[in-house]
């Protein structure tokens, strides 16, 4: 069974269309990333995960609950950290905690609350008023409210946008150990780098449609060649590297190279031609150059 099942699934506003025949399958124990640009469609796709919008047509189920059929058992199984920082001003910490609790219909969850708390580092905060709460506190406390039912799967919608680094990296480190103990995770960031260090997994949004969806290593790997940046004892390039094909950046000549000969050659040229080699650096592709040319490349369906 899958942890995320999405089949033929449409939404529309009107004439627009905001999901387009989405099918993906997140297996149980993934580390799963959903890419794309700024209205691509990742909030729309899980605020229907969640139950919160109706699709227009098409099914999701979440470890087997259909989310409009068997609402309450999706439900259970699923929690969602927000993008929007929404909380009830009210409350401490730990009241919050406890009535979304209750949301549940969990009455004693004092253990697990207390062990969230612990490993979210808010502790010393369990006793104040949420509205005193700085802005990378409240989104830990919205990370233990989606966790409150200990649900197998968590999605989380760019849950570091705005975050300082040290809490970036805590919860980071929270959220591989809840992967490890066996959690399954969506995650929708704008941090690339962020998702290629955490991810397995990636389907990339585009104008409401999966146009990628890969483990992170085969999209890299398709991505052919790499490129070498040189600080050179000259500016100005010969003629015969003026047809190489690449760029120049803040002083830095970036030479597209199709495979490691191609080094030795560009290396002889510049031995030839009496310039020095004073800086060198060598850039593998990452999940970056493979998201720009895929956003760049005229909409393919893959699903
Ligand atoms: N209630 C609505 N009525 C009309 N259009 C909507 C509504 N909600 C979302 N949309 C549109 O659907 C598209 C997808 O929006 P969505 O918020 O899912 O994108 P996103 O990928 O989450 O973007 P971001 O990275 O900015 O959060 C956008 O063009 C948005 O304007």
């Amino acid at each position: 069974m899958a942890a995320i099942e999405i089949h033929q699934l449409y939404k529309r506003y009107g004439a627009f269309s905001a999901l387009e025949n989405i099918n993906l399958s997140i297996h149980p124990g993934e580390f799963f990333a959903l890419l794309g640009p700024n209205g691509a469609g990742k909030t729309t796709l899980i605020s229907i995960l969640a139950g919160l919008t109706l699709a227009t047509s098409g099914h999701a189920k979440i470890m087997g609950h259909d989310v409009v059929s068997d609402y309450v058992n999706s439900r259970r199984n699923l929690g969602v950290v927000p993008q929007e920082l929404v909380f009830d001003p009210f409350f401490t910490v730990r009241e919050a905690l406890i009535i979304q609790s209750g949301y549940y219909g969990i009455r004693k969850n004092e253990t697990w609350i207390d062990e969230i708390l612990h490993r979210l580092d808010l502790t010393a905060k369990a006793d104040t008023n949420m509205r005193a709460l700085s802005g990378g506190m409240k989104r830990r406390v919205l990370v233990a409210q989606a966790l409150v039912h200990k649900p197998p799967v968590i999605i989380l919608d760019e849950p570091t946008a705005g975050v300082d680094v040290e809490l970036r990296q805590a919860l980071w480190f929270f959220v591989n150990q809840l992967n490890r103990e066996g959690h399954t995770i969506v995650l929708t960031t704008h941090y690339l780098e962020e998702a290629e260090a955490l991810c397995h997994r990636v389907a990339m949004l585009k104008q409401g449609k999966i146009v990628a969806l890969d483990s992170i290593r085969n999209l890299i790997n398709g991505i052919q060649g790499c490129s070498i940046q040189l600080r050179l004892s000259s500016e100005a390039l010969p003629p015969i590297l003026q047809e190489w094909p690449g760029s120049r950046h803040e002083g830095l000549h970036i030479f597209k190279i199709k495979d490691y000969f191609q080094v030795e050659t560009l290396l002889a040229i510049l031995r030839s031609e009496h310039i020095q080699v004073l800086e060198m650096q060598l850039q593998q592709p990452d999940l970056e150059e493979v998201f720009i040319k895929i956003m760049g490349a005229e909409s393919s369906d893959v699903s």
